[in-house]
């Protein structure tokens, strides 16, 4: 069988290399094309020493005519890459995974403004797909473009869904108090992550407004067909890997911890990638920690009028490259959960 040929744009990144690190045990493809314009001619392996063996690849220049001959590109990239090269790649056959933002907000005067910068082709967003496979699976099938969601985006989307498709929550007033380790502030040195930054510390950012928020309030405005007030505050944890989302809602009705316990197992029964864990579960981000699971538990406390969502993810797993192989396998026709099989770390 042939192998699906893959490029990855931005191979120097931590969604770079999480991507190397899957993909190596992926069944179906072939790493084909990786690039970097600082560490072009420099052996993978020798920037990755844990990918020694695996991968006889150097870093290239981001060149258009070796990624058109690619079947798949990832953009591994900072915001404002893949909308560059993307027109071109599908034009030439080529289906294209953006790891970065750059087709995840449907309304293009709402990008520009959280962006900051003209979008480059809004003539191809009507046929973007958010990938989001629970809920969205279909329609990413039968993508030529896939807008990745964001790592804080996955978490809470995925832990409020169901109560916003079953219309069980004032959707004035939902809350996400969200926590994420260093590594989602990208591999790129800044005075921000360093150890004696962001060590035996923990804070709360961008509590004015965060990208994130018209993200997540596009996805959550789509489950409830109808405008939500959102507040949503992310943390910066003293820790390298994983997102926990705690989400509350106000009840609209009386319904018992068990069948909102039963609405969970429900929704996401059939799904190889969620976990609704059992009643009084506490999810912990090491339950998730290298793998592309979502991890939560729902509570209704002391049976008072507030839902409480506890949701976790690897945010460079299920928030970044697992969740784009999961896209990838699903617009290829493969096994949902090619190459996605690895099981969480143990401390
Ligand atoms: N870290 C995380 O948890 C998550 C990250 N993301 C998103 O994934 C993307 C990648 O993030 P991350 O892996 O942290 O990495 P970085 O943003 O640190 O890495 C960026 C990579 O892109 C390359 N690059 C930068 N500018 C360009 C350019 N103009 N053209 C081509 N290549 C370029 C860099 O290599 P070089 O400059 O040498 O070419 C480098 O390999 C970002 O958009 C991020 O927001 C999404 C979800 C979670
Ligand atoms: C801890 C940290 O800094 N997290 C990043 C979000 C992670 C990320 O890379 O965002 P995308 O998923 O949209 O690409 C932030 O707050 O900007």
């Amino acid at each position: 069988m042939k192998r699906i040929q893959v490029g990855i744009v931005g191979g120097t990144g931590y969604t770079g290399v999480e991507l190397l690190r899957l993909l190596a045990n992926h069944p179906a493809v072939e790493v084909k094309a990786i690039t970097s314009r600082s560490e072009a001619g420099l052996a993978v392996a020798d920037m990755f020493p844990n990918l020694r063996g695996i991968y006889d690849l150097a870093f290239s220049e981001p060149k258009l005519d070796v990624l058109s001959k690619c079947d798949v590109v990832f953009f591994a990239t900072p915001h404002g890459v893949a909308m560059n090269m993307t027109p071109e790649l599908i034009e030439a056959g080529v289906k294209v995974i953006d790891l970065a933002a750059d087709f995840r907000i449907e309304d293009m005067d709402v990008w520009e403004s959280w962006y900051g910068m003209p979008h480059a082709c809004p003539e191809i967003m009507d046929e973007v797909v958010y990938g989001l496979p629970e809920l969205n699976r279909e329609k990413i099938r039968g993508a030529r473009v896939i807008a990745n969601p964001g790592c804080y985006p996955t978490a809470v989307q995925l832990g409020f869904y169901p109560l916003l498709k079953e219309g069980l929550v004032d959707i004035d007033h939902l809350i996400a108090d969200a926590k994420s380790g260093i590594s989602g502030a990208g591999r790129g040195a800044k005075v921000g992550s360093l150890a004696a930054e962001t060590s035996e510390g923990f804070k709360a950012y961008g509590i004015s407004g965060h990208r994130h928020l018209p993200e997540i309030r596009q996805g959550l405005e789509i489950m409830a067909d109808a405008q939500v007030n959102l507040t949503f505050v992310p943390h910066l944890l003293p820790m390298i890997r994983g997102i926990e989302a705690t989400l509350y809602g106000k009840l609209k009705s009386n319904i018992s911890q068990e069948d909102l316990q039963k609405l969970y197992e429900e929704t996401y029964a059939q799904e190889c990638f969620v976990d609704v864990m059992p009643a009084n579960s506490l999810p912990d981000t090491r339950m998730v920690k290298g793998s592309n699971m979502c991890r939560m538990a729902v509570y209704r406390p002391e049976g008072g009028d507030v839902v409480v969502v506890t949701s976790v993810i690897d945010n460079l797993v299920k928030g970044a490259a697992g969740q784009a192989v999961q896209n990838m396998n699903l617009m290829f026709d493969l096994e949902e959960d090619a190459g996605l099989t690895q099981v969480a770390l143990m401390p």
